[in-house]
């Protein structure tokens, strides 16, 4: 979906200019719902005994909750106290033991994405199989010194680490293996997003962004936008931010310049094979991108394709799917929706909210007819998963030929 966005940073309130603590917590499952998050402030004893291996890297402070510099004091440094700093932004990221985190925690801790005044809080969820290498995680985000970086909590409960959270990324999925069939994963993931969507809609700040990475990405977004009633529907995202950049970067090599010219350039439909990459309302250096690349038949087939299944061809070269770049784009993706759109240009993202959708978009026989093919593929996903998302009983008949970009 198309959009321009208006809104300013989201948060722009100073906060005090007093020193922060910083933290690293472990957040564990508990019986209740919602759970007290075990943190400088709650009492550790309500908590469930930490693992073994994370209560023996804790030892040595002497508050148990803690560990490593997160509990020491942070310490404004002159010319910084006489900075407005923003408060404290909490930002959930699931799947953090992933590929994609592993690139993605690091941008965010540095302080690219919310800007070099904001500090933040970062909140981990991974699983019980990956609880060890999400500590790892939080020892080298640890190792890395950041100072906007004030806290992070690792956990496997969804109800636990979204508490309060302001962005929830959703990056955890399981990936599809062989022989499995798109149903299965839409089932599978659709239970964790269903879960996670109860969760955000129980602790999560009211005002969450979420943004879905996980596959496939736009039918999971909308299952955790149906079971988290109580958040804005318009604060839900899927990412289809990676798509438009590869479409950009096609286009830019195309025309022989820097990707920068390109502009206003929509992905419609689904992150899938069906997707539609907009070439009809791009620009190049302003211009439509018809009057710059007059080969229609390489726009129609040639770059279109290229774009679906860019991801397969990079899978098939790398042996995995694209972590680095998606990362970027999810960078890309929460820029565009805390700072304004240049004048003129827009973004596309599998949402609709915080932002003002574009009404003049220029549309023909052949954007009209791909479009209603991905529309009628998400129709079709929606159906296979009508039973977490509240709408009757699952039916799946999913159009054979459709595939995620990873799939060949
Ligand atoms: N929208 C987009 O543009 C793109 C989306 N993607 C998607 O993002 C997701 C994550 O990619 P990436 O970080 O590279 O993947 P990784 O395999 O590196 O990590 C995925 C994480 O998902 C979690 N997960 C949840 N359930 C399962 C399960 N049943 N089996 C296996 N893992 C599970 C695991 O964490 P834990 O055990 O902690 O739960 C794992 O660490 C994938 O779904 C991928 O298809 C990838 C590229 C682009
Ligand atoms: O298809 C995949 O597995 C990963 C993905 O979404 C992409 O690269 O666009």
């Amino acid at each position: 979906m198309a959009a321009i966005d208006l809104s300013s940073p989201a948060r722009s309130s100073p906060a005090p200019l007093s020193p922060r603590r910083g933290s690293l917590h472990l957040l564990l499952r508990r019986p209740r719902r919602p759970s007290v998050r075990c943190s400088l402030d709650a009492a550790p004893k309500q908590a469930q005994g930490p693992p073994a291996a994370v209560a023996a890297e804790e030892a040595p402070t002497a508050r148990k909750e803690c560990y490593g510099v997160f509990c020491t004091t942070y310490d404004l440094r002159a010319d910084e106290k006489t900075k407005s700093w923003k408060s404290l932004v909490n930002v959930a990221v699931s799947g953090a033991a992933g590929m994609i985190s592993n690139h993605l925690l690091f941008k965010l801790a540095s302080g690219e994405v919310f800007g070099p005044d904001q500090p933040i809080a970062l909140k981990l969820l991974g699983s019980e199989r990956s609880i060890q290498a999400l500590e790892g995680v939080a020892m080298e985000l640890e190792d890395s010194l950041y100072p906007l970086l004030r806290e992070v909590s690792i956990g496997i409960d969804p109800y636990v680490v979204f508490e309060d959270a302001e962005w929830a990324l959703l990056i955890g999925a399981k990936p599809r293996g062989p022989g499995m069939e798109r149903s299965a994963l839409l089932d599978i993931n659709g239970q964790i997003f269903a879960e996670q969507g109860k969760a955000l809609n129980s602790v999560a700040s009211r005002n969450v962004k979420v943004i879905v990475v996980g596959n496939p990405c736009n039918t999971n977004a909308l299952i955790c936008l149906k079971n988290a009633p109580n958040i804005p529907a318009k604060n839900f995202h899927a990412l289809t931010r990676l798509d438009e950049n590869r479409a950009k970067c096609q286009l830019a090599l195309k025309a022989g310049v820097f990707y920068d010219k390109v502009s206003n350039m929509t992905i419609w439909g689904n992150h899938s094979t069906t997707q539609v990459p907009d070439f009809l309302n791009a620009k190049i250096n302003g211009r439509p991108v018809k009057e710059v690349i007059k080969d229609t038949k390489w726009l129609e087939d040639e770059f279109t394709k290229t774009v679906q299944k860019r991801g397969g061809v990079l899978i098939q070269k790398w042996g995995r799917s694209s972590a680095a770049s998606t990362a970027v784009s999810i960078v890309d993706a929460i820029r565009s929706l805390v700072n304004p759109t240049p004048e003129g240009d827009w973004f596309s993202t599998g949402g609709d909210g915080d932002y003002e959708l574009v009404k003049d978009v220029a549309m023909d026989d052949f954007l009209w007819e791909r479009i209603k093919k991905s529309e009628a593929e998400l129709l079709a996903e929606k159906r296979c998963v009508a039973h977490l998302t509240g709408e009757g009983n699952a039916f799946c008949d999913l159009p054979g030929d459709t595939m995620l970009p990873g799939e060949m």
